[in-house]
């Protein structure tokens, strides 16, 4: 059922987001988080499809967009972001800023990812909880990516990315470890990292991401591996076993097609059916944003107090 307070007149009106004439939000249920868990990867990635609804989204693309153009930052290769909560230093350590209501308070995004992953912790076991303290904004225009990479030591290894507008494939990636036999698909090297690790040709997995889907990267996926989204304008994904009728030899011309770890728990009818009536599913990209949210282990201190201070000031 949407919620119906993202109208105009109230997202506007940013002092009174606490009054309740906005009506209530709704309050989502979700099953544990082992629920959504991607089998076939290494520890551990969950996908959560429809994480929020779709005015929600509308709202947050707007937010994004509606952002004081000094908050984009451009990279290299042209690919816009922005970072909400603060910058990181030379040396890892958070300068903290306020993250606006639209990611805290209206709609409670923070608060859901981080009441998913607290009653997703297993007794006596890892914990499971984040205490967002940053989130960065990524936009993709149609064939715009991200070449592998780690995101590095700085933050906890619990990452939840939020898909809005479009989808994209998110590729893991693996490292060659010189002192174990590869496993058989890596037996191309594609590339010397920085670190002097070797990264294997062929990704380890591919996972698709719907808008208003939350993917999450944890332990292991986190720390020794990469990630990274091939500069497409077009994706295809193909499945082998779940349509009898489809040919091996027509699944095979599906040129580029890959087979994603997460189908399993896509929940997306037109993927499903596109899969089992054809073997294929074939989308253009559009602009997708993404919302990365996460934990940097060192912040700053009193930089929080410093910046809610300059908040007050302006
Ligand atoms: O857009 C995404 O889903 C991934 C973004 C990412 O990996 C990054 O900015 O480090
Ligand atoms: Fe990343």
């Amino acid at each position: 059922m949407p919620i119906p307070i993202f109208d105009d007149q109230i997202s506007s009106d940013v002092e009174n987001e606490n009054d309740n004439d906005k009506g209530t939000p709704l309050v989502r249920e979700f099953p544990p988080i082992e629920h959504f868990r991607i089998q076939n990867v290494p520890p551990a990635a969950y996908y959560i499809p429809d994480f929020i609804t779709k005015e929600e989204e509308e709202y947050l693309l707007r937010k994004v967009e509606e952002s004081p153009q000094p908050k984009w930052r451009k990279v290299g290769t042209g690919r816009r972001l922005q970072y909400w909560g603060g910058t990181m230093s030379k040396k890892g350590i958070l300068l903290p800023e306020i993250i606006p209501d639209f990611l805290t308070s209206f709609p409670d995004i923070i608060e859901r990812i981080e009441s998913l992953l607290r009653d997703g912790s297993i007794k006596g076991k890892e914990k499971m909880g984040l205490d967002i303290n940053q989130v960065l904004v990524n936009e993709y225009l149609p064939g715009q990516g991200i070449s592998p990479h780690e995101d590095g030591p700085a933050f906890r290894p619990l990452v939840a990315t939020l898909s809005l507008g479009y989808h994209t494939i998110l590729d893991i990636h693996h490292y060659l470890n010189p002192t174990k036999p590869s496993p058989p698909m890596t037996s191309q090297v594609e590339s010397d990292t920085e670190s002097g690790k070797t990264i294997a040709a062929i990704p380890l997995a591919h996972l698709l991401l719907m808008p208003r889907s939350l993917l999450i990267l944890k332990s292991s996926l986190y720390t020794s591996h990469l990630h990274s989204i091939s500069s497409k304008e077009e994706d295809t994904i193909v499945h082998r076993t779940l349509s009898d009728s489809v040919s091996e030899d027509r699944i095979v011309k599906a040129n580029g097609g890959v087979e994603i770890a997460n189908m399993e728990l896509l929940g997306d009818a037109e993927v499903i059916d596109s899969l089992k009536n054809t073997g294929e599913w074939t989308a253009k990209r559009d602009t997708r944003i993404s919302l990365t949210f996460r934990q940097a282990e060192k912040v700053l201190k009193g930089g929080a107090l410093g910046a809610l201070s300059n908040a007050l000031k302006r």
